[in-house]
């Protein structure tokens, strides 16, 4: 497998010299040693102080192309990794562009990584489409939870391009995501019977753990082909939302040893390879478990449209076939992509929706012309303008992964039309958030108005680069139509159901943002839920 280079390189070889020198009788050890150590600081500062997107940008890296790429320096050694490291880097990041004008491609240098970041949708269309950028910077965390396996993470290249084929012609099939509507169809029925309880007995509802029960269960069911019942399977659901949450706080975690490798050596704040170490095996005894069940259940039948994601790669045969390890990546991985985005987004979406009874009623009339006796369907939904332009511009407002979640690494010198050339082993981050917040792009940005996507018709799915949230180019989210259909039904179906209303003095909606994984709202959404006349109850 090929080798990226963000924290393979040999840093070990200091730590056997130095002491040679501590040692050492014939130097007068003392000044020599602070002599050396000047001299270090010097070049450090010197290297620093020439070298615009700071020290991983040195030697006129940024100088390539008939246009230099312009960037802050940062502080000496850790480039820019304190403004990042903490808080709402997107934010930060967009400031910096806009203060400075580099929104078109700006440098800059977390501690040694050399990084870009595309603030415009011209320059962000030419990264995430380019051929040369179709690998991915892998974090420590994620090489030992074995997601360099899976889809994400995999480096471009054969295996890569096998997963991305068994993605779009098994996983993710039209004739699979239909056959998987009953299901998304069942989640969302508990998910309305458990809010219509809470709401009865608290007066109010905290939507996030109904929507995050309802998207973990709907990708569980496309996954593994299981569902769990809250109460009868209360402890081994634990055991599931403890890996995950134990998992997503892995990847999320901000790790200065990803940037600077040396501090591996003694400053592992979150104890990060210690718990991987430890969920890894987890991981692998519930997924074989559930391999292992199918196994012995399938082995003559032949696959069916709903058939779930273990069925579908247990089927393949000939070069398609995966050993047993990378399944166990593959699968897992999907139940990390899947959950979290899916729900917060719609807790998103309904946060929105309390803040604005006009939008919402309108939302509610569209629906209920659109549907009268029966119950609402994928197909019902496609058909809704005004909800699909309710869930776009909540995409463009809180894009769940504003610096599209993970970043992306060139493997050559890449040219842009600018003038501008990002060298080779360069990581790549596009701020979405930006883009989308751009007042040369969008007019009043940090308006609330869906009505802007009746009159424009904006592709969300990678067609066009002012609002890209699922990505674009060979590495777009494949899972991008699930995560949409699942939303727009759920969206539609909740607001069908219940008229949704602010608590404004026990529980007013703040719209905070905390950014982890992906961005969600700091503080859950509570709002009272109340059941619409028309709208029985499923
Ligand atoms: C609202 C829902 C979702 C959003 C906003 C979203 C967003 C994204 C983004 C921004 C990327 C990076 C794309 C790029 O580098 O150009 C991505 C990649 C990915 N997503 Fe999603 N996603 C969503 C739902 C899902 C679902 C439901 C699944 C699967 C069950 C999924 C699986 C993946 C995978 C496997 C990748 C890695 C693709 C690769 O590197 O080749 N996503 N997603």
């Amino acid at each position: 497998m090929m080798e990226l280079g963000l924290v393979s390189k040999d840093t070990t070889w200091w730590i056997f010299t130095l002491p040679a020198f501590f040692g050492s009788k014939s130097l007068l050890d003392g000044y020599v040693l602070f002599s050396l150590c000047m001299a270090f600081l010097s070049l450090a500062l010197l290297t620093w102080a020439f070298a615009v997107g700071g020290i991983a940008w040195k030697n006129g890296r940024n100088r390539k192309g008939s246009l230099s790429i312009p960037g802050p320096r940062g502080l000496p050694i850790f480039g820019s990794l304190f403004t990042l490291s903490r808080g709402l880097a997107h934010r930060s990041l967009a400031a910096m562009a806009w203060s400075r004008s580099n929104t078109q491609l700006m440098a800059f240098s977390l501690g040694s990584t050399p990084v870009v970041v595309a603030s415009d949708p011209h320059t962000a269309r030419e990264i995430l489409t380019s051929p040369y950028f179709s690998d991915r910077p892998i974090k420590q965390s994620a090489k030992s939870l074995m997601f360099s396996r899976a889809i994400g993470f995999a480096p471009n290249g054969t295996y890569w391009r096998l997963l991305r084929r068994i993605a779009s012609s098994h996983l993710f099939a039209p004739k699979r995501m239909i056959a998987h509507e009953a299901g998304r169809q069942l989640d969302c029925t508990i998910m309305l019977r458990n809010i219509a309880n809470e709401q009865k007995l608290h007066g109010f509802v905290s939507l996030r753990k109904h929507l995050q029960f309802a998207a973990l269960n709907n990708i569980m069911g496309s996954v593994f082909g299981k569902r769990y019942d809250q109460e009868k399977d209360s402890e081994e659901l634990e055991e599931l939302r403890d890996m995950v949450r134990e998992g997503f706080e892995l990847l999320g975690a901000f790790n200065w040893s990803d940037y600077l490798p040396w501090l591996s050596y003694f400053y592992d704040p979150f104890r990060i390879n210690q718990r991987c170490l430890k969920l890894v095996p987890r991981v692998r005894k519930l997924v074989k478990g559930i391999i292992e069940k199918h196994q012995q259940l399938n082995e003559s039948e032949k696959l069916s449209d709903n058939a779930d994601f273990v069925d579908v790669l247990l089927s393949l045969d000939g070069e398609e076939k995966l050993q047993e390890d990378d399944m166990v990546a593959v699968l897992w991985e999907m139940i990390f992509r899947g959950t979290d985005t899916t729900a917060l987004l719609t807790e998103w979406v309904m946060a929105e929706l309390v803040l604005r009874p006009e939008v919402q009623s309108k939302l509610q009339l569209e629906i209920d012309s659109a549907v009268t006796d029966k119950s609402l369907t994928d197909a019902d939904v496609a058909k809704l303008p005004y909800l699909q332009a309710v869930v776009k511009e909540t995409l463009r407002i809180h894009p769940p992964g504003p610096l599209l979640s993970w970043a992306r690494l060139s493997t050559s010198d890449v040219q842009l039309s600018n003038g501008m050339l990002v060298p080779a082993n360069t990581t790549a981050m596009v701020n979405m958030w930006a883009i989308t917040h751009d007042p040369h792009v969008w007019d009043d940005p940090l308006e609330f108005k869906p009505e802007r996507f009746l009159v424009a018709n904006v592709d969300v799915r990678g067609g066009d680069l002012r609002l890209a949230p699922f990505g674009a180019g060979r590495r777009v989210c494949p899972g991008k139509n699930l995560g949409l259909v699942t939303v727009n039904l759920w969206v539609a179906k909740l607001v069908h159901h219940f008229k949704w209303v602010q608590d404004m003095d026990a529980h007013p909606v703040d719209l905070s943002e905390v950014l982890k994984l992906s961005c969600e709202m700091k503080f859950p959404l509570l709002a009272l839920a109340l059941e619409r006349g028309g709208a029985l109850l499923p």
